[in-house]
């Protein structure tokens, strides 16, 4: 099945708190493709319409204009997402009262995976993130590289296909994200999903992704191409070169936002 995501004219307002102010666009019709199976990394300075770029491809947010597509399937007003979908927070917003293992049932209980799978699938990824002994520990007996693994093997569990990741390893050491993004590097090749992750770090983007897309005030300011091959290396100057271009251009996206509050702050 084609998982891939065509976004056509995506604009999302919302009101202003003050009553004769209009309401506040954050996203400007907004034109991105992503293909069945693509990694793509979303980038771009605090505001500038990420989260809410995910809550309307996720289904969590259905109040806007313009279409989202999953493989020529179109997103409704209401009723099931037309494709399977995982999602990753910063926080790993686990049950604390249930176990690790309680935890994944849970998300289990409430997806269409059939019961007599769930075995298999969670002996494959408990295995896969290496947490098999850590099955009965409760959320706390685990650190927060453990508990975000396990918000991984609930995303996946349910067998998304399409997985969507808000900022997921920022909370992390940097060496416990590295691991955690090879990991997920490794899932992603073994089972194809098209996965989008929002990140502030454009050197955790440029390792991960088939493509960097910034944004700036709610449209695309630039998509870049990562034709690095993998496995990639943090050092490989190659890599270097294009995360550098990735961040002079979030620079400047957040410049161009900074900009265009000062304007918007001298007119009221
Ligand atoms: N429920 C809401 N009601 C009103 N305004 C909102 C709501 N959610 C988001 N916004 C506004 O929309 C804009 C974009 O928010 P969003 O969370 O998408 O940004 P972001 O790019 O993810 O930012 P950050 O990097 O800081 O997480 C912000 O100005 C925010 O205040």
């Amino acid at each position: 099945m084609d998982n891939g995501i065509r976004i056509q004219g995506l604009t999302k307002s919302f009101p202003s708190p003050r009553k004769h102010e209009a309401a506040h666009r954050v996203l400007n019709g907004l034109d991105l493709t992503i293909e069945d199976n693509e990694f793509v990394c979303v980038l771009g300075p605090s505001g500038c319409g990420k989260s809410t770029l995910l809550n309307t491809l996720s289904g969590l947010d259905r109040d806007y204009d313009g279409e989202i597509r999953f493989g020529g399937r179109p997103m409704t007003r209401a009723g099931k997402p037309p494709v399977r979908m995982g999602y990753l927070f910063q926080d790993p917003r686990l049950l604390p009262w249930l176990s690790a293992e309680r935890n994944v049932d849970f998300a289990l209980e409430n997806s269409d995976v059939p019961r007599h799978r769930w075995a298999d699938i969670k002996d494959h990824y408990f295995q896969l993130t290496g947490l098999q002994a850590f099955r009965r520990h409760h959320p706390h007996e685990l650190s927060g590289g453990m508990a975000q693994r396990l918000s991984l093997v609930r995303a996946l569990a349910i067998e998304p296909d399409v997985l969507f990741m808000d900022e997921p390893f920022s909370g992390l050491d940097e060496l416990t994200a590295r691991r955690l993004r090879v990991d997920l590097l490794d899932i992603w090749r073994r089972t194809g999903k098209t996965i989008v992750f929002i990140t502030h770090n454009s050197y955790e983007a440029t390792f991960l992704a088939d493509r960097v897309v910034v944004l700036s005030q709610g449209r695309i300011r630039r998509e870049i191409p990562v034709t690095v091959p993998r496995p990639r290396d943090y050092d490989d100057p190659a890599l270097f070169a294009v995360s550098k271009e990735v961040a002079a251009t979030f620079i400047a996206a957040a410049e161009e936002a900074e900009r265009a509050r000062a304007r918007l702050s001298e007119k009221h």
